[in-house]
């Protein structure tokens, strides 16, 4: 039996992760249960040497000042790293699983890449989305599902804002990208890849209710998984 990779995607803040906690509930309880199917649940930038460096680097606002041709350095450099995370995720963690069959659903994944350093790097490459996602064809494993949690980037940015508030462990200040002109750019980004793989994505209003969007997450896996 195959596996089935499904990726949830969307800006910070989008609710993703809150989604994929209520999933993950669903599935420990027997709810979403399919025969035979195992379910793993993972993530990007994960917790392996190349992840814990990443969200290091994303704690807190953007450097400012250093000079243009530094800040493009800068900004290859984190393509790599999460290239090189990305890489690991597949060869330690997704691959294995998905040959064993399993449900791997992931808290975002190449499009993200696509999505992010395709905005960061638009200084950089005349196509900076399309580079990035040339880098990953010839190796990585395409999603046969992905969950887009669409959202206007100000809600999200004050949803971001306001994690700190219900989860005292949470990281205070917004993160390196938790900016709204920024998550526009990313927030466009996402639309395109969408409209350019119709098929795999499905997009979701994550503007909604929790239990709205949640619900609406579990009727696009239940699809997925049928075909299965
Ligand atoms: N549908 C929703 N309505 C209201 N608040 C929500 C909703 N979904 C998530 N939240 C809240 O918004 C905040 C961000 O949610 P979450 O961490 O799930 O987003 P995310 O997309 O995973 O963000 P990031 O990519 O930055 O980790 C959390 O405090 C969460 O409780
Ligand atoms: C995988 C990946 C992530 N990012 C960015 C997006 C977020 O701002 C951070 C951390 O992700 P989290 O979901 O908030 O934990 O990293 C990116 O720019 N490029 C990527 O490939």
């Amino acid at each position: 039996m195959r596996g089935i990779l499904i990726t949830f995607e969307g800006i910070d803040g989008s609710g993703k992760s809150t989604a994929l906690a209520g999933v993950a509930r669903m599935a420990s309880e027997g709810e979403l249960a399919v025969e035979g199917r195992r379910f793993l649940f993972t993530a990007e930038p994960t917790y392996g040497d190349e992840g814990r460096l990443l969200r290091e680097r994303l704690r807190g606002p953007a450097a400012e000042g250093g000079g243009a041709a530094a800040m493009r350095a800068g900004q290859m450099e984190e393509l790599f790293l999460f290239m090189a995370d990305h890489a690991r995720h597949l060869a330690e963690t997704v691959i294995p699983a998905l040959e064993g069959g399993m449900v791997v659903v992931s808290d975002r994944y190449s499009d993200s890449r696509a999505a992010y350093q395709g905005a960061t790097l638009r200084e950089v490459f005349s196509d900076p989305m399309e580079r990035v996602r040339e880098l990953h064809r010839p190796w990585s494993v395409v999603p046969d599902r992905t969950i887009l949690f669409s959202i206007d980037p100000a809600l999200a940015v004050e949803r971001c804002l306001s994690r700190g508030e219900a989860d005292p462990s949470a990281p205070k200040g917004p993160e390196k990208f938790e900016r709204e002109e920024f998550l526009r750019l990313v927030a466009e980004n996402f639309k395109t890849l969408a409209r350019l793989e119709p098929r795999r994505f499905v997009v979701i209003d994550a503007s909604r209710p929790i239990a709205e969007v949640l619900a609406e997450t579990v009727e696009a896996l239940a699809e997925v998984l049928a075909e299965g």
